[in-house]
């Protein structure tokens, strides 16, 4: 296995004639969850799409457990990572089949399919909910189907934007719980975008600070409030209601 679950160098993503990305280097180690910050506008989205290849950079290289993301390798590396936004994104179909999904696009044969959906299903605690039309879902439920749906494939590496924001605050803190629990069992290497501080010591190691397209910081959050790299890092990651774990 890899060192590295993904590496990015030199990585520049213009929107129109502005610069919006500038990464020179990006490391997410194998079985690392990094916490990825920034004020609106730094980057955070168009990094996550760039690096899970839903988005083309004008330049740069990118590297998939060691692989070299080329034309050719595309579309098998994406199918390696499963990506999981802010709103659930679900197909207007049963709960069920909207796991399956990611497995029918795959190729994957129906017993396996099944198995997988079921299992998934379980882990997240919505199994009585198989036969539910998504659109009929809570938020809460909704954002379980996407995070069955993106497990079911067994992706090498997952990517998180800001998964919870849309949630009420209980529903928040018991998902990121279990998510955390089982980002540990599968130690799937992960990349989680959040706006609060305080979700970070629940479920990430490494925080990755953008400002202005660029890392302004990389570190612990310990490392980072200890030490800031500017006084708007210092005030991402002074939360309130941030308590040490
Ligand atoms: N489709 C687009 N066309 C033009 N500019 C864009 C587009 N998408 C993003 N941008 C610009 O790129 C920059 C980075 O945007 P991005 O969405 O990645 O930031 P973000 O850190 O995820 O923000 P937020 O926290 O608000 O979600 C911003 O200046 C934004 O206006």
């Amino acid at each position: 296995m890899n060192a590295f679950a993904v590496v990015a160098s030199d990585l520049k993503i213009y929107r129109g004639k502005n610069l919006v990305l500038d990464i020179a280097e990006f490391r997410l180690k194998a079985g690392e969850v990094m916490a990825l910050i920034g004020v609106n506008g730094s980057g955070k989205s168009t990094l996550v799409q760039a690096l899970a290849l839903l988005l083309k950079p004008d330049t740069g290289r990118i590297f998939i457990q060691g692989e070299e993301v080329t034309p050719k390798k595309e579309l098998s590396l994406r199918r390696k990572m499963a990506v999981v936004f802010q709103e659930p994104l679900l197909l207007d179909t049963s709960v069920y089949n909207n796991v399956a999904s990611g497995l029918l696009l795959r190729g994957c044969k129906s017993a396996d399919i099944d198995q997988r959906v079921k299992e998934w299903l379980t882990r997240l605690g919505i199994e009585s909910l198989a036969f539910r039309q998504a659109r009929f879902l809570s938020g809460g439920e909704s954002q379980r189907v996407s995070l069955a749906r993106a497990f079911a494939v067994n992706p090498e590496v997952l990517f998180l934007d800001e998964p919870f924001s849309a949630l009420d605050y209980p529903t928040k803190r018991t998902l990121i719980t279990e998510l955390s629990e089982i980002l540990k069992a599968t130690g799937i290497a992960t990349v989680v975008v959040t706006h609060d501080p305080s979700e970070i010591p629940l479920i990430a190691g490494r925080v990755t600070v953008l400002h202005g397209g660029r890392i302004a910081q990389s570190g612990t959050l310990e490392e980072i409030r200890v030490k800031p790299a500017s006084k708007t890092v210092a005030a991402l990651v002074d939360a309130a209601n941030y308590k040490p774990a």
